[in-house]
């Protein structure tokens, strides 16, 4: 279980109103895409759910819960860029959440802790595409190996909720359709409830189970102020996604995902592909 509830949530940065009585709720496992005019307000959103922002007025609930008020690894988050750090290599970029979360001030790992630890690390790089890798610093890898660098670091933790904020946006074309098809594996595998803001229709139309879009409804200069942006489409993608679940209606537009090693027998209980 890991659904988002966001109740007439409002931010505002003094007198700026940047969000206005926004209300969505995201159903476990769902994919959501977030999309709107620049300055709209998406990435507030992301972070507020990610609890870098607090709302100024409203509630955001998880699994029921109020949303501890600072990131935690329920919520794993992959950025544009800087996701990763530039002075770690692969394995410690990967290896950080698991030595943070064990030994906070010292974030190390020690024994059998640590080689269970890179074990899991080793095994979940080579899931995105990385073995091979694990010795390099980012600055020795493409755009889009950082990008499967910041997913297998965000992933390590298993989080309950995976927030994306324009996470492929600066990758070439065709590495974008290959992250895209890691991407929607890793959702199915690991069921995560995905919120992604992105500017790239195509790109939410692939991807998300749900398309929301944010928008202010008056837009004059003189109101930009004094009116948030709220949601004013929603649109459900058909035939319905859902993590862990191939569609009965057709594949996917993108065709089939392949599998870079994880059995999925699982995951399709009808034996298609994913
Ligand atoms: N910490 C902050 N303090 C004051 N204003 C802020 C802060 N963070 C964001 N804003 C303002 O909130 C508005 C929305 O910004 P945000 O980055 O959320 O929009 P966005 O929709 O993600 O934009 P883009 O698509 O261009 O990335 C902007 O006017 C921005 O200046």
């Amino acid at each position: 279980m890991s659904e988002l509830k966001i109740e007439r949530v409002w931010k505002e940065y003094g007198d700026q109103i940047v969000l206005e009585n926004v209300s969505l709720t995201v159903a476990s496992r769902a994919f959501v895409a977030l999309v709107g005019p620049s300055g709209c307000g998406k990435t507030t959103f992301l972070r507020m759910l990610l609890g870098q922002e607090q709302p100024t007025k409203g509630k955001i609930l998880l699994d029921g819960e109020p949303l501890p008020s600072e990131p935690g690894p329920d919520r794993g988050v992959v950025f544009q860029r800087y996701s990763v750090f530039p002075h770690l290599t692969v394995l410690g970029n990967v290896l950080l959440g698991k030595e943070f979360s064990a030994a906070r001030y010292k974030a190390r790992l020690f024994g059998a802790a640590r080689r269970n630890a890179i074990e899991e690390a080793r095994e979940l790089i080579a899931e995105v595409g990385l073995a091979g890798s694990e010795r390099k610093y980012p600055a020795q890898l493409s755009g889009g190996m950082q990008q499967r660098l910041a997913l297998a670091q965000a992933l390590i933790m298993k989080p309950k909720v995976l927030l994306l904020d324009e996470p492929f946006g600066a990758l070439d074309p065709g590495i974008r359709a290959e992250v895209h098809t890691l991407m929607k594996r890793l959702w199915h595998e690991t069921q995560m409830t995905v919120v992604m803001v992105t500017h790239d229709m195509r790109e939410a139309f692939t991807l998300a189970s749900r398309v929301v879009a944010f928008e202010r409804r008056r837009d004059r200069p003189e109101e930009k102020e004094r009116y948030g942006a709220t949601i004013t489409k929603d649109i459900s993608i058909w035939p319905p996604r859902l993590a862990g679940q191939s569609s009965i209606f057709s594949p996917d537009r993108d065709g089939p995902v392949a599998s870079l090693g994880h059995s999925r027998d699982d995951l399709a209980p009808s034996g298609e592909t994913l």
